[in-house]
């Protein structure tokens, strides 16, 4: 059952035009997954960009041209990795043999984004669909929309309350650090200058904070990366949240989750229940999956997911 009404989006919107858009969409995930390994966590990451900005609409995926300069050139989407954006380019291009002009690319990044959560081990939830692909994609949109790891918990509440997330849902929806990568300039702050009196927040497990500053040490093109969930990168459970007791997150905001007496209790709760996680997680999944979504003239289906069909807007 989903919590949101009146979007005018059906399970079943390609059921008739598009039959084969599920098989599709679960064909390619599974074989680039298999390949690639970290398109699971880079893919819903990704998700979460799109629907942040302008809602979930592919505002994300455009690329920018000498007309306009796009949301993928802020400064936080230029970690998101290119085979998320792969997976997606390649269900489009399936797509557009089996059924041309029906599919919206903010349609396959959304049913992509669930289909790889289920492939990583994590629940399954509903994918209404329907959804029209955005005609704007601004660099100048994404700030103040995307959340980052400086940020305090009063901020981050704020900023998911300001799309219609409660700090229940906000605190299920970042157990999806238990898949996928931050950079060391993430967390460096946290190691090496924490404070005047002592380089390394006395919170991080020190064996962890070893290990994580001998990695940074050699990060010399900024390419190295410590796992959100060190435990079980690639599997999809409520590992995120028993390490956070452990001093073992890497970001100073999962470890604010059990600094704050508004979100301590529900990542408790989560790492001592996995069903109540993955029921949660789900619930927020599908609210997040319908966020601000554009119907009927407010979108196109675009024929290529980084461009819009008119080339010169
Ligand atoms: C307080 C809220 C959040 C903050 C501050 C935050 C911040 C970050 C940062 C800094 C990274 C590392 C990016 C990099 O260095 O490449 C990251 C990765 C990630 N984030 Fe979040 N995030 C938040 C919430 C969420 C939510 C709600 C989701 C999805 C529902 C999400 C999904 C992911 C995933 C899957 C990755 C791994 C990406 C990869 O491996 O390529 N995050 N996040
Ligand atoms: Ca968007
Ligand atoms: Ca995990």
């Amino acid at each position: 059952k989903s919590n949101n009404k009146n979007n005018n989006l059906s399970i079943d919107y390609y059921k008739k035009t598009c039959p084969d858009f599920g098989r599709i969409v679960r064909e390619q995930i599974q074989e680039k997954q298999s390949k690639q390994p970290t398109t699971a966590a880079g893919t819903l990451r990704l998700f979460l960009h799109d629907c942040m900005v302008e809602g979930c609409d592919g505002s994300v995926l455009v690329a920018s041209n000498s007309f306009n300069k796009a949301e993928r050139d802020a400064d936080i989407n230029l970690s998101l990795p290119g085979d998320a954006f792969d997976v997606v380019a390649r269900i489009k291009t399936m797509l557009e043999l089996s059924c041309p002009n029906v599919v919206s690319c903010s349609d396959i990044l959304a049913e992509a984004t669930r289909d790889l959560v289920v492939m990583q081990g994590g629940p399954f939830y509903t994918v209404p669909l329907g959804r029209k692909d955005g005609l704007v994609s601004k660099v100048e949109s994404v700030e103040g929309n995307l959340p980052r790891s400086n940020m305090t918990m009063d901020q981050i509440l704020k900023l998911f309350a300001a799309k219609g997330f409660s700090a229940k849902e906000m605190v299920a929806l970042m157990g999806a650090h238990t898949i996928g990568f931050a950079h060391c300039t993430e967390f460096k702050d946290r190691i090496y200058k924490y404070s005047k009196t002592t380089p390394t927040d006395p919170e991080i497990n020190p064996k962890y904070a070893e290990a994580l500053k001998s990695m940074c040490a050699n990060d010399t093109n900024g390419t190295m990366s410590a796992f959100n969930d060190v435990l079980t990168p690639n599997k999809f459970d409520n590992m995120y949240y028993k390490n956070l007791p452990r001093g073992l997150a890497a970001l100073a905001s999962d470890h604010a989750l059990i600094k704050d007496s508004r979100t301590k209790g529900f990542a408790e709760l989560y790492a001592a229940n996995q069903t109540a996680f993955f029921d949660d997680f789900a619930r927020a999944m599908e609210k997040l999956s319908v966020l601000h979504v554009k119907t009927g003239n407010a979108g196109e289906v675009r024929r290529r997911c980084d461009s819009f069909n008119d080339l010169m807007t």
